[in-house]
């Protein structure tokens, strides 16, 4: 109940700044972690330091940006980037999933949800430019996309490392991996918890390209110049066609997901491991 309070107060106060900040000139708007600029291609930067994890602030306010956009008739395609160096998106917030109680783990998830299928079955072009590390979540988020450009930088990896935590990605997660990447890829990565290079990932086809670093920007901006020479009708149906099957799939058991995901994360020992999980990335830091 406070959380829905919280989202709408959100909404609000969205729509006052976004408000604001076009009265200025400047063709963007913002909230505290999620900027989007609709100069030119319209972009949105995620800026959730120190690593764009996916906190329920995070994911409401990434959910009410896109929400305005859809609500653009003049915005067709998005860039989705991110502005913390190095980093895409650490994937979902662990912290959100760790030590809380059943309660908030169904809030969470059911934000979850409500963004992926946002995102996945957004009749605007999507173009992600991976300019960081983006395992799970991250992966996630760029896998809903039309089209992936990935910086060529052998730090950064790509992939549903879900089964490294100790915990098993969602169908929905696995049946969009197996669209993008097939079956066979999908089911021995999905069990490794693979998290691909670069050029890895572009041979499996979890991104659809790889550029030098300093030229993610502006492939992803060529990229979107040549999807936005298609006729919006004619893609969004063709769009819709490929992937209405599959969001139709979560839509139809959306509170079996919440109360699946809700028991399962719950369990000791899903709690222990996430709990390993967190000491070994304080102790990476040494
Ligand atoms: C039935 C279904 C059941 C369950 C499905 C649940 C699905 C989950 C999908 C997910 O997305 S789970 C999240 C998976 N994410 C990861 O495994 C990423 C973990 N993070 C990293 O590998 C690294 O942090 C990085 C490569 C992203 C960045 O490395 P680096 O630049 O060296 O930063 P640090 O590792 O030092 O991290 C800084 C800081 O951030 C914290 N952190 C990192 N990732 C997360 C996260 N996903 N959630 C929350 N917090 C995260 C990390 O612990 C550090 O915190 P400090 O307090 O020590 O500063």
């Amino acid at each position: 109940m406070a959380l829905a309070a919280a989202r709408r107060l959100l909404l609000h106060a969205g729509s006052r700044l976004g408000r604001r900040e076009a009265v200025d000139g400047a063709r963007r708007f913002a909230n505290k972690r999620v900027l989007v600029e609709t100069e030119g291609p319209a972009v949105m930067k995620l800026r959730n330091p120190p690593v764009n994890s996916l906190s329920l602030e995070c994911l409401t306010e990434f959910t009410i940006s896109l929400e305005k956009l859809e609500n653009d008739k003049s915005i067709r395609g998005v860039i989705l980037t991110s502005e913390c160096p190095g980093i895409f998106s650490a994937g979902l917030d662990l912290l959100e999933m760790y030590g809380r109680n059943p309660a908030h783990y169904a809030e969470y998830w059911k934000n979850v949800q409500e963004l992926w299928l946002r995102l996945y079955t957004s009749n605007m072009i999507l173009v992600s430019a991976i300019n960081g590390a983006s395992p799970a979540g991250g992966c996630l988020l760029a896998l809903c996309c039309d089209y992936r450009v990935m910086a060529d930088n052998p730090k950064y990896t790509i992939g549903l490392n879900e089964s490294l935590l100790g915990i098993v990605a969602p169908f929905w997660f696995k049946d969009m991996y197996v669209n993008t990447i097939g079956h066979r890829e999908a089911e021995r990565a999905l069990q490794l918890g693979t998290l691909f290079s670069p050029a890895e990932a572009l041979k499996v086809g979890v991104v659809d390209e790889v550029v030098p670093e300093d030229q993610v920007h502006s492939k992803a901006r060529s990229v979107m110049t040549k999807w936005l020479a298609i006729p919006d009708h004619s893609r969004q149906l063709t769009k819709n066609m490929m992937r209405k099957a599959t969001a139709d799939n979560l839509i139809k058991q959306r509170e079996a997901d919440i109360q699946n995901f809700t028991s399962f994360i719950s369990k000791d020992s899903i709690q222990k491991s996430l709990h390993m999980y967190l000491e070994k990335l304080k102790q990476k830091k040494g």
